[in-house]
């Protein structure tokens, strides 16, 4: 039960993923329960969103993966209550099997919040 996308989780965020050519694209608008400071959204969240979006890339070209190094890259404070773009793609793959991704939060209006890039490991789907 995932809590990026199950939609059975009660707790989750129920991302649904869609690819638009080779970037993967969800939306998400926070709640009051998902705030840090008021008002805004909790960092680790961000993460968990970037995090997921980066990992659905991956999913839909049925590569089964784990989340292996993150790094965020926080500019502008992501608003609760606002309509969320969160977009991955691909960067580059090393030995057929560490794959770079980059990520990115868009706020309305189209400026970019927050810019993640994370490496991604394939593992033997029978791991998971
Ligand atoms: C229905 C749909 C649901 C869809 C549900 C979608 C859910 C998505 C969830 C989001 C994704 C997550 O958050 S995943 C959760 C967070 N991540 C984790 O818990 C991962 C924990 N880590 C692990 O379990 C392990 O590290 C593995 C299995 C990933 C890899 O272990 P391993 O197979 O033993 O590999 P290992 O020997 O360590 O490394 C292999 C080679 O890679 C190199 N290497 C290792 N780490 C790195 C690194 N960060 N950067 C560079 N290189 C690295 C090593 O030096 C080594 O090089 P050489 O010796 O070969 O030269």
């Amino acid at each position: 039960m995932c809590f990026g996308c199950s939609p059975a989780n009660p707790i989750g965020l129920k991302l649904k993923f869609k690819m638009d050519g080779d970037i993967c694209r969800t939306e998400f608008e926070a709640g009051e329960e998902h705030q840090g400071w008021n008002g805004y959204m909790h960092g680790g969240l961000i993460a968990a969103l970037l995090d997921e979006t980066m990992a659905w890339w991956l999913w839909l070209k049925d590569i089964s993966i784990m989340t292996v190094e993150m790094n965020t890259r926080y500019s502008i404070g992501v608003p609760i209550k606002t309509r969320l773009v969160v977009e991955s793609w691909c960067e580059e793959v090393k030995r057929d099997r560490l794959y770079l991704m980059a990520g990115r939060i868009i706020l309305p209006g189209g400026k970019t919040a927050v810019k993640a890039t994370a490496k991604f490991m394939k593992i033997d789907p029978a791991q998971i």
